[in-house]
């Protein structure tokens, strides 16, 4: 608003108006009082009838309101951590950072539309649930495990997770984490409204299987003893160790308030501890998957110039509906033949690109089934001759 401009607001059916205004400061500036700014206020009139409203209702409203535009025009961060940061002074944060402005949403995801929306309904019921979670007496905050192949949108959701609710991200790289204290001040560090990040949580730490092992009678502490001591985890230098991780994940930021998102992804879900990811700890596991017709469309939508009726029924999707029954290509492969190459590419030229790419992949699967195929039936006859040699032409297994 300009110095002295009204602005007349409706609420509840009653009009009020404010009006900029300032006052100069009285303080002279002197050689020790530099001179002062002026003091900047709105003056809000209303008819004295409407007090009560106005400063039991309409007053509230306009705070709320304003934040919530000014959480909506924030510019949001991406912190990482960075490996060859110093020890924090009073001012240095732990966390160096860069403008997020990855343009990911769940519209432009290729994902099936009921997945999408289960998605998308669990994040905003989260973020509206305040509440909720101080009434169970639970941190706010809630556990995604993004799993999948390597292209299929992992990364590409945790942006569209962070655009959605208009989150920072911490992305978190664990192997440059010296220890659990460290990490513990990393994530104390960490602001409201962010998604921390862990991608590729199997290459992160060594959690992985140690309960499997030879370790299954060990109780966490042990195990992280045995780890630390086997030269840290992750096969760097990092010392964090899987009840540290475990601990976090638990309550330590229960301490810090503020609602926080936190997003492990695994190209290798079943390489994975089984206490890491428990119910609890990542509540919503979101397997991603290669692409299926139906995200296709979506990603057909994005990347060509399709018209309206075109949208769902282009003459060749029958064609790619058809391959994408008999093999299997990720989201990433789809949206780089999608991709125009040059500025005379139009859709035919990139929908036939597509279709060329899945035929020659598929051909080449089933090269290598049969090839696969064929060394396991000379595997076969080779044991077989074997077993006769030994004496056992049956089944190939040596006598006593
Ligand atoms: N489901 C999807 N919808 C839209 N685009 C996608 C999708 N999956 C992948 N892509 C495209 O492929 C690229 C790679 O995807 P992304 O990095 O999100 O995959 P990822 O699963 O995280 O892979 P990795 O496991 O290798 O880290 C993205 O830049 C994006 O353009």
């Amino acid at each position: 608003m300009d110095d002295h401009e009204l602005v007349a607001d409706h609420f509840a059916g009653v009009k009020v108006r404010w009006v900029a205004s300032k006052i100069a400061n009285p303080t002279q500036p002197g050689l020790y009082h530099p001179a002062q700014p002026e003091r900047r206020f709105y003056r809000l009139t209303f008819h004295k009838r409407h007090r009560q409203l106005i400063t039991d209702e309409y007053l509230p409203h306009v705070v709320r309101v304003g934040k919530e535009i000014r959480t909506r025009n924030r510019q949001r961060k991406l912190f990482t951590n960075s490996p060859n940061y110093k020890w924090p002074t009073y001012k240095h944060t732990m966390w160096s950072h860069i403008n997020f402005e990855h343009p990911a949403t769940f519209e432009t995801m290729g994902l099936d539309p009921a997945k999408k929306k289960d998605i998308i309904d669990d994040l905003v019921t989260f973020t509206e649930s305040r509440e909720f979670y101080s009434r169970i007496g639970k941190a706010w905050k809630r556990g995604y495990l993004l799993y999948g192949p390597p292209g299929t949108g992992k990364s590409t959701m945790i942006a569209a997770m962070a655009n959605l609710l208009n989150y920072d991200v911490y992305d978190l790289e664990l192997t440059a984490v010296k220890d659990n204290t460290e990490l513990r001040k990393l994530l104390i560090e960490t602001t409201s409204k962010s998604i921390i990040v862990i991608e590729d949580i199997d290459c992160s730490l060594d959690l992985t299987g140690q309960r499997k092992k030879n370790q299954k009678w060990l109780s966490d502490e042990e195990r992280d003893v045995a780890a630390a001591a086997a030269g840290g985890v992750g096969g760097g230098s990092s010392r964090v160790t899987l009840s540290g991780l475990l601990n976090f994940i638990d309550g330590l930021w229960s301490a810090c308030g503020g609602e926080r998102l936190i997003v492990f992804t695994t190209n290798y879900v079943e390489k994975l501890d089984p206490a890491l990811i428990r119910r609890g700890r990542m509540d919503k596991h979101i397997e991603l998957s290669y692409c299926s017709f139906e995200a296709f469309k979506v990603l057909a939508r994005n990347y060509l110039k399709l018209d309206e009726e075109e949208g769902d029924d282009h003459p060749m999707f029958a064609t790619v509906e058809r391959l994408m029954k008999e093999m299997k290509i990720t989201p990433a492969d789809v949206a780089e033949n999608l991709m125009p190459k040059s500025p005379l590419d139009d859709a035919d030229t990139c929908l036939s690109r597509l279709i060329l790419a899945m035929e020659e992949a598929k051909e080449a699967a089933e090269m290598e089934r049969e090839v696969a195929a064929a060394r396991k039936l000379v595997e076969e006859k080779e044991k077989k001759v074997v077993g006769m040699v030994n004496g056992s032409p049956e089944n190939g297994v040596a006598p006593h």
